[in-house]
């Protein structure tokens, strides 16, 4: 469903990578948290996946698309199957929760009727039933997320991204926030969400994916935030001396006195987020209490990871019943144009009539390259309506009806 082959990403302007040679794979269905050190590459990660950014090397594949094959004018599509959640929730201000959601139906001109349906159900959904007609200011941050996450979800996307979605809220309503994202993945949207959160990813042991640095160091299928990329590594480094000498002892000796039946030895992967060292395998047991090192970095030496890495191989997850072969035709147009049509197994793209609005105001950050910007209006460089068809794109007349 998606997956990075060597990526690396380099930004214009910067000496190092943002994220480096990343290798894996997110199956259908799949719930995993991408966590990691501020300036890891996790939203990096997430651009990628909506082709916000492009891989300086190595490529992405979204929904059986090599996104890197997917033209400028055909963005629009492809990103109706992916919805998006954001720390700071984007509302328009000026609508209301019911208009909010609503708003994404319409640009891409879904009937009145199946608005009028639709929108009420997914409210409901979030527990928002009885605030439709309530102002993004009038409700509480968490009730703004909900509706965040209503507009996100409303045309059923594949795929919901999720970029540090708890960052604004407060644990209880973080809590609230993540059982929610916990019933719209059990009903079959994959979920990718990047967090700093630890009490989150440590009580809902799903897949965890960590990043030092723009590489991956763990890659496990349940697990908690860990420490690595918050914590130095435990080999002192020479300018430290003996105090961190002694520390790394103490820790070694915590480790071997952990009683067996408590502790799962297995090797771990750790990196040194300030040295930038290679990750290296470490052999230590479960034991969480902290210790002091010689600067007052605070060590763990849990270990209880499991670097397991995806495999990586061909997307063969099968295309969702609502699909219509119009709409495969349309959606698919990406590959086309590259001359590689997706093989016969992969999942086709969501159909037009059945496809996710991205609320893609990041979009509006980044300029698009200026052949597509000048016959772009406003709601399709957000990602809301495909762009007119021009003489050689008659194939993708659709956009709003109204
Ligand atoms: N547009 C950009 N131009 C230049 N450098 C960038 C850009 N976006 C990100 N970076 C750099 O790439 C690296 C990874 O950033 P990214 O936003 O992916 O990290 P992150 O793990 O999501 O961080 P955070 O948790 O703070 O959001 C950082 O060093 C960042 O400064």
């Amino acid at each position: 469903m998606i997956r990075f082959d060597q990526v690396t990403k380099k930004y214009a302007g910067t000496t190092k990578p943002a994220l480096n040679a990343v290798d894996f794979e997110v199956k259908r269905g799949e719930f995993v948290f991408l966590v990691g050190a501020s300036g890891s590459g996790k939203s990096s990660c997430l651009r990628l996946i909506l082709k916000e950014e492009k891989p300086s090397n190595g490529t992405v594949h979204v929904l059986g698309h090599n996104v890197s094959s997917i033209s400028n004018r055909k963005i629009p599509y492809f990103r109706r199957n992916l919805g998006v959640v954001f720390q700071d929730f984007r509302l328009l201000p000026n609508k209301t929760v019911f208009q909010n959601v609503a708003f994404t139906l319409q640009v891409i001109g879904k009937s009145r009727g199946f608005v009028q349906e639709a929108v009420p159900d997914v409210l409901k959904m979030v527990g928002l039933e009885n605030k439709a007609q309530r102002m993004p200011h009038e409700l509480s941050g968490g009730e703004q997320q909900r509706v965040a996450i209503a507009r996100a979800i409303v045309n059923k996307p594949q795929v919901l991204l999720a970029d540090e979605p708890t960052g604004n809220l407060d644990p209880a309503t973080s809590a609230g926030i993540m059982q929610l994202l916990e019933r719209i993945n059990a009903n079959g949207t994959t979920v990718v969400m990047a967090t700093h959160e630890a009490a989150i990813v440590d009580k809902m042991q799903r897949r965890v994916i960590e990043l030092v640095e723009g590489g991956i160091v763990r890659d496990e299928t349940h697990g908690g935030y860990g420490t690595t990329a918050v914590i130095p590594e435990l080999g002192p480094r020479k300018e430290r001396g003996v105090d961190a000498e002694k520390a790394k002892r103490a820790v070694e000796e915590a480790a071997r006195e952990t009683p067996t039946t408590q502790s799962v030895v297995t090797p771990r992967r750790t990196a040194t987020a300030e040295t930038g060292a290679a990750p290296r395998l470490v052999e230590s047991a479960e034991a969480d209490a902290p210790v002091e090192t010689a600067d007052d970095a605070p060590v763990s030496a849990d270990a209880t990871t499991h670097a397991q890495r995806s495999s990586a191989t061909e997307d063969v997850d099968s295309a969702p019943p609502w699909v219509t072969s119009r709409a495969v035709d349309e959606s698919d147009a990406g590959a086309e144009e590259t001359g590689s049509a997706p093989a016969a197994d992969e999942p086709p793209a969501q159909p037009l009539t059945q496809s996710q609005p991205i609320i893609g105001l990041p979009l509006v950050s980044g300029p698009l390259p200026e052949d597509t910007q000048e016959h772009l209006s406003l709601a399709e460089r957000l990602g809301l309506r495909a762009a007119k068809p021009r003489d050689e794109d008659k194939e993708q007349n659709v956009g709003p009806t109204q």
